[in-house]
């Protein structure tokens, strides 16, 4: 490889990754093409294989089959160069709560043997927006401050591949909006992002997405490109007792699926003109507003692992 190639080629680059555990075949010939400076994110339910992709992506676990370059390197033969330039945060936040956030920045520099330690970790305090609490105790610290220290470890060595494992999971909406704000700004200034989130509104500010169910991956590309993929048409009904309404709806003809969005329901199918015409039906009879909506990005990921749900189901006797 290159410095040309590593600096300008796509940040991953991996075909056909498998990974079984046990009988368990818990990713399915992976495809997955990540851009320089793009913030990717990586969506599904939970076990679906979104931890055990990173992980196959960043050299720190062998896939059983498959290939493929980070920032450059070979996956399977290079794990110790990707290391060196791939920030990656785990799901679990594990810094000691009785250091300091500038000890617990400082013990991470020591353990890369970095040789301008203080002024590294000064960078990330300021850069994170940390060093007003450098002296804060980390067992104090909110969710929200946790995660940013997280990040700014992470950043220490200066990567330029971020991967982030449901960085916000149990944050609050500011903290998470403050944290999403600071990866755009690392995108903006060249740093590429993969993040693993269950959180829509987060699936909405990424550049692209990626969607895997039970190991398989099911969508990638724009949110509107995924949107669009599923070519679901979608019908917004607005009304009382919508429990028992979503239950009957079901059994319609054209009706795939309904999704309940506080007081009114999304009702989506693929067939738009039996769709229409079942929902026009039942709102007339029961007195409900009927609108045309928008398919939302929420809509069709319940769509796909619906479908995917029904792929992997046992045959009916
Ligand atoms: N080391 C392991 N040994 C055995 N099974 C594992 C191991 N790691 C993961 N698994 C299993 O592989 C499947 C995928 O797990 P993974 O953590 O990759 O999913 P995920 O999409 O990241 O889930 P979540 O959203 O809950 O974090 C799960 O069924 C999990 O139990």
């Amino acid at each position: 490889m290159t410095d040309t190639q590593a600096s300008n080629g796509p940040v991953i680059d991996v075909h056909g990754l498998n990974k079984h555990f046990g009988d368990k075949h818990v990713v399915k010939d992976l495809d997955m093409r990540v851009g320089r400076g793009e913030i990717y994110g990586f969506l599904g339910p939970n076990g679906s294989g979104k931890t055990t992709s990173i992980r196959m992506m960043c050299g720190l676990l062998t896939p059983d089959s498959g290939a493929g370059t980070c920032l450059g390197y070979d996956i399977l033969k290079q794990s110790a160069e990707i290391k060196r330039h791939v920030g990656y945060m785990t799901q679990k936040f594990s810094y000691w709560d009785d250091l300091t956030i500038r000890e617990n920045l400082d013990f991470i520099a020591r353990m890369y043997e970095m040789k301008d330690r203080k002024q590294k970790v000064d960078k990330a305090l300021e850069d994170l927006g940390l060093a007003s609490r450098a002296k804060q105790l980390t067992g104090s610290l909110s969710g929200g401050w946790k995660q940013r220290l997280a990040l700014a470890a992470c950043m220490l060595h200066e990567p330029q591949l971020l991967l982030l494992d449901e960085p916000t999971a149990g944050v609050d909406p500011t903290a998470r909006r403050d944290f999403w704000e600071e990866l755009h700004r690392l995108a903006a200034n060249g740093i590429s992002v993969l993040v693993s989130t269950h959180y829509m509104d987060e699936a909405e500010r990424c550049h692209k997405l990626a969607y895997i169910a039970y190991g398989s991956l099911l969508a990638q590309g724009t949110a509107q490109e995924i949107i669009d993929s599923q070519a679901l048409h979608t019908w917004s009904l607005h009304g009382d007792n919508l429990v028992p309404l979503a239950e009957k709806l079901r059994h319609e003809a054209g009706v795939d699926q309904t999704v309940a969005f506080g007081n009114a329901l999304h009702v989506s199918g693929k067939d738009a003109s039996a769709l229409e015409k079942s929902l026009k039906q039942v709102a007339e009879q029961q007195h409900l507003k009927l609108e045309p909506a928008q398919t939302s990005l929420e809509d069709v990921f319940i769509y796909m692992m619906n479908q995917s749900t029904d792929n992997f189901a046992e045959p009916k006797p």
